[in-house]
Parts: structure tokens; C-alpha cells; sequence
């Protein structure tokens, strides 16, 4: 169990101040829906219908890149998924963010601007200097409570994420709580059968960490998509190598090499590679050759195939627990979605243990007509996803942890 108060813990008619993670894609300017404001609704909602008055932080985006925005947008998505109005004040801390705070009724919902616009919220320092800047300073002294749902940003030691805890009773969200426990399971759970852990997508080097590092806690890794290939590569197959114009493969090798080499050596039994994968064929339509028939990379491969998908499905059956990380091929694209959707159905199809994480991957869920019920977790974290399965300390919850021991 988690050691840190939730907002079953907090005093009643509580002015609480949240920290949400709304960091989402950003299309012509614009925030797209996505499933993480679906889930923080929950717990603003709860918060609200308790009829706390309820202040929200937030970021989007890093400051320079093209989706570093407004919330205003923002504002707007989260209020459909409440059901209740979200006020919204283009301020962090400054006197027309006062003014809204202070107006603020039992119930009422108000949404503060990009915490990343407030100079004293970036960069990273730990959790006593981040509580004795400006920007916590002024806002703790108008609460009574700091609320952080914030889990998939938990990583960074940010004044939203780290300061306010020292400054005010603190406790987690419903996003927080769920998000934690299953994330951590891995590291925490005892599985009387087999673990198995997915592996693909396109950020090898984190996932070829995640590997080394979960060491004998996987009992099988199940491999696609880069970092699949990368793996055929280091097991002599002629693949894995940049063509045309993609820049996915040779640098992330050169980076990687040595690792990936280790982890064969080491756990070489419990690693299963494709033996065959899709590729576009002359017609357009999805081609596939067998592994050992490539004898020169020539066109891109975007997707295990069938007879992999038939290998891996059984392992699935039989295993406990399944830890997806990484997409197994480039499931955007239908004609390159059967690895990825055969091996979440096979997943959905059996009782398991079952978490699926990073946000690219789990959009394969509702594209493909899946049902999110029928997996334990699907999770909305990237990174703090990551660090959670290798057991690596997450700042932001560390603070929760210390201020449930004040
Ligand atoms: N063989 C491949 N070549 C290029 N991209 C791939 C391949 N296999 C999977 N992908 C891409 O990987 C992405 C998902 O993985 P990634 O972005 O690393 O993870 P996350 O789910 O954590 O965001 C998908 O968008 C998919 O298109
Ligand atoms: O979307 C996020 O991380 P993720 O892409 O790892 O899930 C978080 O909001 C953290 O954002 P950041 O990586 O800009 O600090």
C-alpha cells in the first residue's frame, strides 16, 4: 500500500489546490482530448461534488516548443469531462490569479495558466528550494490543502510537483493512487505464474533499460517494433539498420549495442524475438518474410508478423502478469496494426495482470475497438510509467510520503 493520505483523508470544505497533468498533443494550436483529462475529471469532480473549492495547476508543453500553449483550451475539455464549469485565469500567480482563488466558492472549479510560464516552476531543484520560491510562497498561504494527481509527471522535481507538499498538508489524488499501485506492481506484487513484459515502440533506449534493469522480476520479454529489431540485429539477423531516410535505428544501436549484447548474454533464454516481420509491398498491400530469410534490409519493417503474433499469443495465456511497454509495430497505420492489436487481444482475452502504458501505445486501445475493462490498468504515464517498473523513486510521490509522516 501506498504511505501516503489520499483525499479520503482530507478535512471537509477544504480550499485545495491540485496539481493535474493535462500535457497533451497539440494540433493547430489546440489541445486534443485524450484520456488524461478523462481521468483527472474523476478526481475533480469528487473534490468538487464534496464541495471543496477547488484550484487546478497544470502544464503544457516546455517553453521554446511549439506545444508550449495556453490551458485555456484546456479549460474547456476538462470542464465536458466533469460536468461542471472550469473557470480559467491566464496567470500563475500574479494578483488576477489571487482575485479569481479568492472569489472562488464551495464547489467551484478554476483552472490556473501553464505553471511552466512562472519562472520559479522550472527548472529542477530539490523539494526545499522549489518551497521557498515566489510562486509557492505566495499561493500556499490561500489553502489548505495540496492535492497532486499529477502521477505521469511525478518524475520531475518541479515547484508544482515538489514544493507544495512542504508547504501545505498534502495528499493524492485518485489518479495518483490508482496509477501508483499498479505501475509499481512489478517491484511490489508477488505473481505465482509467469511475468511477462512487452517490448517495442520507438524509444529503445528507454525500454532496453527498463530490461536490464527488471533483470529475473520478468520471466519472458515478448520484443517488436525498434527495439525488437535492434535485438535481431545484435542476434546476427541483417536488420535493424537505418534505410531511406529513417534515422530510428543506427543511432540508437550505437547507443545501445553493448546493452542490448548484456542482456542477450545474460537473459538470452528469457528474450523472444519476431520471426517475421511486415513491410510494404510493391502493391502497397502489408508483405511479411521470415526473419531468416532476410538476407539485406531494403525497405523499412513496420510490424512483426503473423507467426510471431502466434508465438507470443500462447506465452500470454499462460503468464500472470503482462507489462506492456512500446507498440510492436506502427499500429497508426492498419495495415501494420495486426502485432500490436493481436497481442493486446490476447492480453484482454485471458484474467491476467495486466498493465499497458505509454501514451502512443495505449491509443491502440480504442482505435481497435478494445475495451479498457478488459485489462487491470491502462496507464497514462510515459516516463514516471517507466521509473515506476524499475522500481526508481519518483520525487513528487517521495514528497507525498514524507508529508503523511509530518
Ligand atoms: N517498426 C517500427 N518502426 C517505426 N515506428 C514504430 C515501429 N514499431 C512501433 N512503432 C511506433 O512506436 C510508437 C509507440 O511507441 P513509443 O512512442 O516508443 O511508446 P509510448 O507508447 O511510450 O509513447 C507507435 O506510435 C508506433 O508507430
Ligand atoms: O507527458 C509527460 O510525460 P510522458 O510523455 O513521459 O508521459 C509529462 O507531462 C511530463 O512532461 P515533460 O516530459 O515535458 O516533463
Amino acid at each position: 500500500m501506498p504511505a501516503f493520505d489520499t483525499i479520503d483523508d482530507l478535512p471537509a470544505d477544504s480550499r485545495v489546490l491540485v496539481r493535474l497533468d493535462l500535457n497533451s498533443p497539440i494540433e493547430d494550436g489546440d489541445p486534443q482530448d485524450n484520456r488524461r483529462f478523462e481521468r483527472h475529471a474523476e478526481t475533480v469532480r469528487e473534490l468538487a461534488d464534496a464541495g471543496h473549492r477547488v484550484v487546478l495547476m497544470a502544464h503544457q508543453g516546455r517553453p521554446g516548443r511549439d506545444d508550449f500553449t495556453s490551458l485555456a483550451g484546456h479549460a474547456d475539455i476538462l470542464a465536458d469531462h466533469v460536468g461542471r464549469d472550469v473557470a480559467f485565469v491566464a496567470d500563475t500567480y500574479g494578483e488576477a490569479a489571487l482575485d479569481a482563488i479568492d472569489a472562488l466558492g464551495p464547489g467551484e472549479v478554476l483552472l490556473l495558466e501553464n505553471t511552466r510560464m512562472c519562472d520559479d516552476e522550472l527548472p529542477e531543484a530539490s523539494p526545499e528550494e522549489k518551497a521557498e520560491t515566489e510562486f509557492v510562497e505566495t499561493l500556499a498561504p490561500r489553502f489548505d490543502a495540496y492535492v497532486n494527481d499529477a502521477y505521469s509527471a511525478a518524475h520531475r522535481k518541479h515547484a508544482s510537483l515538489v514544493g507544495f507538499p512542504l508547504a501545505l498538508p498534502a495528499y493524492a489524488g485518485r489518479v495518483m493512487e490508482t496509477e501508483y499501485e499498479a505501475n509499481t506492481a512489478i517491484a511490489t506484487r508477488e505473481f505465482d505464474g509467469p511475468v511477462t513484459m512487452v517490448v517495442g515502440g520507438t524509444k529503445a533506449t528507454d525500454v532496453i533499460g527498463v530490461m536490464d534493469a527488471l533483470d529475473d522480476r520478468v520471466d519472458r520479454f515478448l520484443l517488436g517494433g525498434v527495439a525488437g529489431e535492434l535485438f535481431l540485429r545484435a542476434a546476427g539477423h541483417p536488420v535493424g539498420r537505418d534505410v531511406g531516410e529513417m534515422d530510428l535505428f543506427d543511432e540508437q544501436w550505437e547507443g545501445n549495442r553493448e546493452l542490448i549484447e548484456s542482456v542477450l548474454d545474460e537473459r538470452g533464454d528469457a528474450v523472444r524475438l519476431a520471426s517475421d516481420l511486415a513491410y510494404e509491398g510493391a502493391d502497397g498491400d502489408r508483405a511479411e518474410v521470415a526473419v531468416d530469410d532476410i538476407e539485406e534490409k531494403r525497405e523499412a519493417f513496420l510490424d512483426v508478423g503473423a507467426a510471431t503474433v502466434a508465438d507470443y499469443e500462447p506465452a500470454i495465456r499462460e503468464s500472470d502478469a503482462v507489462f506492456v511497454k512500446g507498440a510492436l509495430g506502427v499500429f497508426e497505420d492498419e495495415r501494420f496494426a495486426d502485432g500490436t492489436v493481436g497481442v493486446l487481444e490476447a492480453i484482454a482475452e485471458t484474467d491476467c495482470f495486466s498493465v499497458v502504458g505509454g501514451g502512443d501505445t495505449s491509443r491502440a486501445i480504442e482505435m481497435y475497438g478494445l475495451s479498457e475493462d478488459d485489462f487491470s490498468h491502462v496507464s497514462i504515464a510515459g516516463g514516471a510509467y517507466i521509473r515506476a517498473l524499475t522500481g526508481e523513486p519518483l520525487p513528487a510521490v517521495e514528497v507525498l510520503e514524507a508529508a503523511a509522516d509530518r
